[in-house]
């Protein structure tokens, strides 16, 4: 579906990530951990077209659903986005305009995708609060970003990324900003996503636990390149890598199982 072929990104002409391979099958659910700085976020922008500062894929091919992205117009980019590619934030909610109601940034988005009427997109977007489980999708609709918990707004960013059921969802530490609680709740919900619309996600994180829990296939990056990669039982239980250990080593364990 995603793939990825020997792919470097410079930012001014300066290599940031190096060498990067993926090769992502439908409804596969990748990581890319590692420590802040080494590429993460850069890795998943570059797949949307999305690189900030100049950021250029300048080696290697980005291929989707058997189409080279990288020979894409900023028109093919900008409809790829949200239909067959979504992303989530961090706070998605905090990438709202505080000033505006969800209900409007949601039917907006609706409206950009399809020409349909305000009303319709309105019903659109309820359905999809309903769809996430979230409860009272009409309050939802009616209040402001702040007004919502973070677990909340994150869901509601889901939500919205899923709204024309896109084959691939790049989430960029999306539970980051959350407790630990609600961390497992948005964890088992991208999960169930996958489950219910075969939707194949990567997630960005720097928490090898939350990788572990989720994932099929794990990339663990340092400095920007690959320093190890496997399936999620290779990288927990076989890989001899050392980063890769003194990752696992730093999650917190619990009556003496990794909390993996
Ligand atoms: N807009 C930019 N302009 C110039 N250089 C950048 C820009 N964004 C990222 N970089 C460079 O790319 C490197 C990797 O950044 P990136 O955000 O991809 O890492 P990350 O692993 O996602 O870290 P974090 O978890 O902190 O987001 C940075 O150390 C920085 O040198």
């Amino acid at each position: 579906m995603l793939k990825l072929d020997n792919v470097t990104i410079s930012y001014k002409n300066v290599p940031t990530v190096q060498n990067f391979n993926l090769d992502m099958k439908e409804g596969q659910i990748v990581s890319l951990v590692g420590e802040s700085g080494s590429g993460k976020t850069t890795v998943i922008r570059a797949v949307l077209g999305l690189l900030a500062g100049g950021g250029k894929v300048t080696e290697g091919s980005i291929t989707f659903e058997g189409e080279d992205l990288l020979s894409y117009t900023p028109e093919q980019w900008r409809k790829l986005r949200g239909s067959d590619i979504s992303m989530i934030f961090q706070d998605s909610g905090a990438m709202m305009n505080p000033t505006r109601k969800v209900g409007k940034v949601f039917t907006e988005y609706i409206l950009t995708h399809e020409k349909i009427s305000k009303k319709e997109a309105w019903s659109k977007g309820i359905a999809m609060l309903e769809r996430m489980r979230l409860p009272s999708p009409d309050n939802i609709m009616e209040s402001y970003p702040f007004q919502l918990s973070g677990g909340m707004r994150q869901r509601v960013g889901i939500a919205m990324g899923m709204t024309y059921q896109p084959k691939l969802l790049l989430a960029d530490e999306p539970t980051s900003a959350l407790d630990v609680t609600t961390q497992a709740q948005i964890v088992r919900q991208m999960m169930k996503l996958r489950d219910d619309y075969h939707t194949g996600i990567i997630v960005v994180t720097h928490n090898l636990g939350v990788a572990a829990y989720m994932s099929d296939y794990i990339v663990v990056m340092k400095n920007g390149k690959m320093e190890d990669q496997g399936t999620r039982e290779y990288i927990l239980k076989e890989s001899k890598n050392e980063y890769t250990r003194k990752l696992l080593e730093a999650v917190p364990s619990r009556g003496g199982e990794r909390y993996v």
